[in-house]
């Protein structure tokens, strides 16, 4: 697994800030992902908590996995700005919630647009992770309506969860390592580098971006040790 660089964040001349590293991982062939391990504050983030996890209408639906039905194994809400075309992913449509329903929602949602110039995001997927048992299995966010190469932001609350990456199978090969060497001029070791990981923090915000969902599968791996509730939400540009 690489190390990841840590760099003061450009876009934010602000010198109170500067506890925010950014940590950017360049995964080649123009995927990338960025880890802000203090995007809110301690205290900020619990109250979002707690708000999210007494307030949204949390359901567990049943969807289809390789042709057969099964309760998901973690629950799910979804909010949308309105006159959007319809989500549907694993033979499941949720209902859209409107922003105006979950006014905090909207807070982050500044937050993030602030962190991230140039994103305009206009849906959510939250997920609530209940306890050890509860996880998202391999995929990638590359349904047809987020377009060729989305950019997706994730905002974790409460208990730390990790979270992975893994190139697809077939997907082009790494085109160079992380200190510029390229990789012809080495043995390749691909399974080193083919796979990271990443712990979430309480506050923090992964984004992922470029060709990651075209080229790379994610999960969060059901995890013993972590018994305690996990909300995540994961901002998306509809086009
Ligand atoms: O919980 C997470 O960190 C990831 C969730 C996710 O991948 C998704 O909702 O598509
Ligand atoms: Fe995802």
């Amino acid at each position: 697994m690489l190390k990841l660089k840590a760099v003061s964040e450009p876009t934010n001349p602000n010198p109170s800030d500067n506890a925010k590293k950014t940590q950017r991982l360049d995964l080649g062939s123009g995927s990338e992902v960025l880890y802000i391990p203090k995007f809110l504050s301690y205290d900020e983030a619990w109250k979002f908590f707690d708000y999210l996890n007494d307030h949204i209408p949390w359901t567990r639906p049943t969807i289809r996995v390789f042709g057969r039905s099964c309760l998901q194994p973690r629950d799910t809400c979804y909010v949308a700005s309105a006159g959007l075309p319809d989500l549907i992913y694993s033979g499941y449509q949720p209902k859209a919630y409107s922003w105006d329903d979950f006014p905090p929602l909207k807070d982050i949602l500044d937050a993030v647009h602030k962190a991230l110039p140039g994103s305009r995001f206009n849906s959510l997927l939250l997920n609530r992770y209940k306890g050890s048992n509860d996880y998202v299995s391999w995929h990638a966010d590359d349904e047809k309506l987020y377009g060729p190469a989305p950019e997706i932001a994730s905002v974790s609350f409460g208990c730390e969860r990790e979270f992975l990456l893994k190139k697809k199978p077939g997907a082009s090969s790494q085109e160079r390592r992380s200190d510029g060497e390229p990789m012809s001029k080495r043995v390749k070791k691909s399974n080193l580098v083919d796979q990271h990981s990443f712990t979430l923090k309480h506050g923090s915000l992964l984004v992922m971006r470029g060709h990651t969902q075209r080229d790379w599968l994610h999960s969060v791996p059901k995890r013993a040790k972590a018994d305690a509730t996990r909300i995540n939400l994961t901002f998306r540009h509809i086009v």
